[in-house]
């Protein structure tokens, strides 16, 4: 067992250190998801100046994603080897670099240059976030805190967007980017200034380069537990990829005779909701002390949550309403994470991270354009295509039903020890 450092966090010197690398983790996380999305404000004049087709310019920018999801595991064994203050930094200023690059040229080649180490810098903000949280704060507060760097992710990405997209129109896109560039430098220069290191395996680690991910690989791949908790996460995560990120502004205005504005503002709910969820799941799963049944339960609403939307006739408000319910069950998601790193050392906490996260986003990867294949199919019948988001959220809460809750000795405090001996015995069991 690894001993467990000091992550109290109570207050003084540490409280501010930690809360101090909660923040700049946490902006960095929120300043990545507002590079990502940025090419979509405004797709047709960027195309248009690059020269390029619908398709070409959707390449150019899902190239981020591309670079992104692989580099999670990478992200997260450097992590767990180096510590995280040196890849926030370097991330954020590959990040920056990238919107730079991109704003800076006038040739497609380069643009893609640009994103694909936009898309490489990013790939540490949200591991880096949850490894800090993990190794800064008691383990107590780790799915609340997590729950809210999600939380800080969504609101922040869905306020910038609208905001982004009044300022592109006013000063246009360049000039945009230009912008975002050097909040990412300001965002470098905060981590240089006040990110501290917080004690963790990382600071006595001297394993070699290939014994470090020979090792940290079997204990987190080679655990059938972790990757159930991984599947489960790719599939209850589904609704947010595939029904909020792409196709349920176009079942709502096709099926549901929505105006586009409306289905817009609709589906937004689900963002919203997802925000508030993640934090209040966060919170009452380290109330209680318990993961899996709230990942259950909350996978259970979700799958009811989109199982109406999509097939009883309801009014806008209802529909909206209940995608907000969704969003918000299906903020328990983030849950998932927690219950992977708490299974094993706390040593491997960043590949675990890492790991849950690369494969929920390839779930995206995969069930975007599987259910775009599925509407073909169907004749461009986006409301039978889209019963697969049900499904696979039902299936999630099938799956981590046979999840054993069980949290490794690294991930309980001596406080909770002391107060709750009877609570972390019991966590300490494999319970099915
Ligand atoms: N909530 C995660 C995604 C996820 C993966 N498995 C379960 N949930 C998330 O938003 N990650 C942020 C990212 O961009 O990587």
């Amino acid at each position: 067992m690894t001993p467990v450092p000091d992550r109290t966090a109570a207050g003084g010197t540490a409280g501010r250190a930690a809360w101090t690398a909660f923040v700049i983790a946490s902006a960095f996380f929120l300043y990545e998801f507002v590079t990502r999305i940025e090419p979509s404000l405004d797709t047709e004049t960027i195309a248009a100046f690059f020269g390029l087709t619908k398709s070409g310019f959707g390449s150019l920018s899902s190239l981020f994603f591309w670079i992104y999801a692989p580099m999670q595991i990478v992200a997260g064994l450097v992590l767990d080897r180096f510590g995280a203050r040196t890849f926030v930094i370097a991330g954020s200023l590959c990040c920056a670099f990238g919107v730079l690059l991109f704003t800076a040229t006038d040739i497609s080649g380069v643009a893609a240059a640009g994103r694909v180490l936009t898309g490489f810098g990013a790939s540490f903000a949200f591991v880096s976030a949850l490894w800090l949280v993990n190794h800064w704060f008691a383990p107590e507060r780790f799915a609340l805190l997590s729950g809210a760097v999600n939380a800080v992710g969504m609101t922040g990405a869905a306020i910038g967007a609208v905001l982004l997209s009044g300022l592109v129109e006013a000063a246009g896109w360049r000039l945009v980017f230009l912008g975002t560039g050097l909040a990412g430098l300001a965002i470098a220069a905060a981590a240089i200034l006040f990110l501290r290191e917080p004690a963790s395996p990382a600071a006595e680690a001297d394993t070699g380069a290939a014994e470090h991910i020979r090792q940290s690989l079997a204990a987190v791949a080679g655990s059938g537990r972790v990757w159930a908790i991984s599947i489960t996460g790719m599939l209850f995560y589904m609704p947010v990829n595939v029904y909020a990120g792409l196709w349920g502004a176009t079942e709502l205005t096709s099926g549901h005779h929505r105006s586009q504005v409306a289905a817009e503002t609709i589906v937004s709910m689900v963002f919203w909701g997802m925000a508030l969820g993640s934090v209040f799941g966060g919170w009452l799963s380290d109330r209680l002390g318990h993961r899996k049944y709230l990942v259950l339960g909350g996978a259970v609403l979700t799958a009811l949550a989109y199982l109406s939307v999509l097939y009883l006739p309801l009014s806008a408000f209802a529909e909206g309403a209940l995608l907000l319910a969704g969003g918000f069950f299906g903020g328990f998601q983030m849950l998932t994470f927690a219950m992977a790193k708490e299974g094993i050392a706390n040593s491997v906490t960043g590949t675990a991270v890492a790991f849950v996260n690369m494969i929920g986003i390839a779930g995206a990867l995969i069930f975007q354009p599987l259910v775009g294949y599925l509407a073909d199919a169907a004749g461009g019948n986006f409301e039978l295509a889209l019963a697969t988001v049900p499904a696979c959220v039902a299936l999630s809460a099938l799956i981590v039903l046979f999840v054993p809750e069980y949290r490794h000795p690294d991930h309980i405090s001596d406080s909770a020890q002391a107060r709750f001996p009877a609570r972390a015995e019991t966590l300490e069991r494999t319970v099915p």
